[in-house]
């Protein structure tokens, strides 16, 4: 029996304060289930983030023929069955609500010798795939699409790929990481340049995993025609999750939060430089390294915020934290501008028309800009929230209801549980008021 759906009531509650652990990255979490299963023996996983979107992963590989064990929650044991041991499947694979999923996995089937079919949620069919598909196909893959390159994929088998040399026209670690993915199973070699550089997961994982692979920041280079080798995989918690805490501590005025070994990959923490440009409270504390990436605890107090203007670089470091930006923005002094992040518009909602629309409904003035929107801070109210089926919208306002002078009730939160299971019971335990009701 599925559950009947939900909405979530927040409120204005004490100062946040404590000390927690989010759950696993999303990005690593993908990749250690896909490297695993190419790899030549076992690849046992800890940290393993359980959301939907990494676990239809792990499902997808099963399908392809991959044994997949959970001895516990958290935690994966992949029975690798090598670079060519994949089996098709004559089911449709699907991706659920994930991005990631769909566009890595459309590089690893295009050098199978099997035919293959992925599908997605809602959501995701509305996601742009020429990105993929384009570069692919000049590999010498064969994907159909639905008209305007949207999912479900086609991909055809038994295809030899060639090595290709292709700078994106966007910067997206999924592109990148799709054409790597492929680039294994290419004649030659695949270079990968980006206008700005984005996170590196794939790279640093195919290294751990024995692949050579050249790469430095906006370029990697490798060969097809190699092995990889199974290895342990520990997974830091996400820096993205741990986005909305960072927001509601340094906007909830008498909070201090401990959040404890966040992953500060460079190319992730982006939001972290951008609020303490605009004045926040955010100390690096046990700075250590987990799984060859780098990890802290980040310790916030309430400051208060100022407004700044944002682009260029940064934006790809910080891609997935605007949401929650548009929030600190909200209860800063003077306004914020964001520019450069058009690819916003192309996520799981267009979260600058979804934060815009949201922002407007709690009396937050919001001009939109083709890639970005100018926020003027103000007194936020209460209100009704559609999340647009948008798992950061829904979390980004959870927290901006913490400052709201009254309820702010937030609809269609179903798939928070994609990259942040349980996110509710973390934030009631450091005292965000969010409770679960039945929708109306
Ligand atoms: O490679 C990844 O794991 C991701 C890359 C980003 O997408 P783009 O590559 O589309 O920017 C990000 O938004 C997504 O949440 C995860
Ligand atoms: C954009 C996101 O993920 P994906 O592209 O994998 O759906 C996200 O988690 O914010």
């Amino acid at each position: 029996m599925s559950t009947p759906p939900q909405a979530w009531n927040a409120r204005r509650g004490s100062p946040l304060r404590g000390s927690l652990r989010v759950p696993g990255d999303k990005s690593v979490s993908h990749r250690a289930i896909m490297l695993g299963a190419l790899a030549e023996g076992t690849t046992h996983v800890t940290g393993f983030l359980e959301g939907e979107d990494t676990r239809a992963t792990a499902r997808v590989f099963e399908q392809l023929g991959v044994r997949i064990e959970t001895p516990s929650a958290n935690e994966r044991i992949v029975h690798g069955v090598g670079l060519h041991g994949l089996t098709g499947s004559t089911g449709p694979l699907d991706c659920g609500n994930a991005g990631t999923g769909m566009r890595l996995l459309a590089g690893v089937l295009a050098g199978q010798a099997f035919d293959s079919l992925l599908v997605g949620d809602e959501s995701l069919s509305k996601r742009p795939m020429r990105r993929v598909i384009e570069p692919l196909e000049r590999m010498g893959a064969v994907i159909a699409s639905e008209p305007g390159g949207l999912p479900p994929l086609r991909i055809e088998g038994a295809r030899t790929l060639r090595g290709v040399e292709y700078t994106l026209p966007v910067a997206s670690a999924q592109v990148k990481s799709a054409l790597l993915l492929a680039g294994l199973y290419a004649q030659g070699e695949t270079v990968v340049r980006e206008p700005h550089p984005t996170r590196d997961y794939t790279e640093r994982m195919l290294a751990a995993f024995g692949w050579p692979i050249e790469y430095a920041s906006g370029f990697a280079r490798l060969q097809g025609g190699h092995r990889l080798q199974a290895r342990t995989v520990s997974v830091p918690a996400d820096f993205s999750s741990a986005a909305f805490f960072l927001v509601a501590a340094s906007i909830v005025p008498g909070s201090e939060l401990r959040l404890e070994a966040v992953g500060m990959n460079p190319r992730r923490t982006g939001l972290l430089t951008a609020l303490r440009w605009m004045g926040a409270d955010i100390r690096e504390e046990n700075v250590s390294e987990a799984g060859g990436e780098p990890v802290a605890d980040l310790v916030v107090r309430h400051a208060q915020l100022r407004g700044i203007e944002i682009g260029g670089e940064l934006v790809p470091d910080m891609i997935d934290e605007f949401p929650a930006l548009f929030v600190a923005a909200a209860c800063a002094e003077g306004a914020t501008v964001i520019r450069d992040a058009a690819e916003l518009r192309v996520k799981e909602s267009d979260r600058i028309a979804a934060m815009a629309a949201g922002m407007r409904a709690l009396g937050i003035e919001v001009e939109e800009h083709p890639d970005g929107a100018t926020i003027v801070p103000g007194r936020l109210t209460g209100g009704a929230i559609d999340s647009r089926g948008d798992h950061r919208i829904a979390m980004s306002f959870s927290v901006a209801a913490q400052c709201a002078s009254a309820d702010v009730r937030i609809h269609d939160i179903a798939n928070v549980a994609t990259s942040f299971p349980g996110f509710e019971v973390l934030a009631r335990g450091i005292g965000m008021q969010v409770g679960v009701e039945a929708e109306n």
